[in-house]
């Protein structure tokens, strides 16, 4: 029989299935298809057990309604060239070309609908609005596959009430997104290390909190840096600083001081004068984290910060990396990234990699995504889960 989890056997059932299919676009051009290659493992055993495979997903941030850029259209023809079948596409979310998509699927066939946030009942906050779009959803389908891990922590109609509404059960990649991040939480082989980096750094405060009680060193680089070299007390000229967040950061040093967790800070660091961008030159320039001239700014850790990070690294039996350790889009500002992810590639014990543009850059920097425990296709929802915080995704699928 040609079962699906607790869903039995699907052969002939339309199957609704939330993906993640949120992969970064230059014009129509996929400029890393990881998150489509990730969701294709249950898509494709739908499909293989008779399953009619209708798949919803989002692109970017839409303001609810359809705008070309963000148009799933590429993204379904990428999907399609990995399953190795074509791929119907709906040009709407819910209507017209939904319904007939999905009424002229054979079994073992996949049609991907158009971004669900082109839709505004799909991220309303009004519970009435979100339902009605939920039920819309709802019936284009007789069971639903909850697979988009990185979007799991978002209370949205295809992720949350559409499971409310149908038989639904956990699809292979986010059970496996979850077994992994639990080994991260209960009792995790030590020493943990966890290494910190990126932009979104009041995002990502949150998780420092939690992670203090837990990893036995925690290493920051990236743009979380700067904020934490001000609440020491330094100059960080022109580089990303959350001033709101400055308290916080230096409550963090303290407690990590109180409780023998090792923060690795930079010091080193890696400027220029000007935010890469267009066909200025790079002139990168290294100096130490607590000298950054008032005319630069912070665009990666420097030499001796890589090889201190990759130092911290080499013992480890667990590592958590979030977040890049500079502008690694720019060569000139990658090496930071390159020495973190090169370390990574050699620790003993698990490494997992979470994060979009994390993900990203191991790839674009040539690693061989093999070489790593596990990259995990959730930024927000993998930082929510070890934050400890309830994600609305997967609570739903349990109750
Ligand atoms: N010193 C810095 N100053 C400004 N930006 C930086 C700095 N270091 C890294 N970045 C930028 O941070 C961005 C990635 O940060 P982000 O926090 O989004 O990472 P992520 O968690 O892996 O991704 P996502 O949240 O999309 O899953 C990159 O585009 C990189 O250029
Ligand atoms: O890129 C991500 O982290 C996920 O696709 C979720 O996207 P969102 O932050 O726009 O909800």
């Amino acid at each position: 029989m040609a079962d699906y989890g607790n869903l039995g056997d699907v052969a002939g059932k339309r199957v609704l299935v939330r993906s993640d299919l949120n992969v970064p676009l230059d014009g129509t051009t996929i400029t890393d298809d990881g998150r489509i290659r990730a969701s294709v493992p249950t898509i494709r055993s739908l499909a293989e057990a008779g399953a009619r495979v209708v798949v919803t997903a989002h692109l970017g941030r839409p303001k609810g309604a359809p705008e070309e850029r963000y148009s799933l259209r590429p993204v379904a023809a990428r999907l399609g060239e990995l399953l190795g079948t074509d791929v119907a596409f709906a040009t709407d979310t819910v209507g017209e070309s939904a319904r007939s998509t999905v009424d002229g699927l054979a079994d073992g066939q996949v049609a991907v609908l158009e971004n669900v946030r082109f839709n505004p009942g799909e991220t309303s906050k009004d519970d009435a609005e979100r339902s009605a779009f939920a039920d819309q959803l709802a019936s284009l389908a007789d069971a639903f596959v909850s697979d988009g891990f990185g979007v799991v922590h978002r209370k949205q109609a295809s992720v949350y009430d559409v499971a409310q509404r149908l038989p639904h059960a956990m699809g292979a990649l986010v059970a496996t997104e979850i077994d992994v991040l639990r080994r991260l939480t209960v009792d995790p082989a030590r020493p943990y290390v966890v290494v910190l980096g990126g932009s979104k750094v009041s995002d990502k405060l949150g998780v420092i909190d939690n992670l203090l009680g837990k990893a036995d060193k925690l290493l920051i680089g990236g743009g979380m840096v700067f904020t934490f070299l001000k609440a020491q007390g330094h100059e960080v000229g022109k580089s990303l600083l959350e001033d709101d967040q400055l308290d916080v950061c230096r409550a963090y040093l303290q407690r990590a001081e109180e409780s023998g967790v090792e923060i690795l800070l930079p010091t080193d660091i890696v400027v220029d004068t000007a935010f890469p961008s267009g066909d200025r030159t790079p002139e990168p320039r290294v100096v130490p984290a607590t000298e950054i001239p008032s005319d630069a700014l912070g665009l990666d850790i420097g030499p001796d910060s890589g090889a201190a990070f990759a130092a911290a690294l080499a013992d480890a039996e667990t590592v958590f990396w979030n977040g890049p350790m500079g502008v690694f889009e720019v060569a000139a500002f990658a090496e930071g990234t390159r020495a973190v992810a090169e370390a990574l590639t050699k620790v003993p014990g698990l490494s997992v990699v979470g994060g979009g543009d994390s993900a990203a850059a191991v790839r674009t920097l040539g690693f061989d995504e093999s070489a790593f425990g596990h990259i995990s296709t959730g930024g927000g929802a993998s930082l929510e889960y070890l934050e400890g915080k309830e994600l609305p995704g997967i609570q739903v699928l349990e109750d």
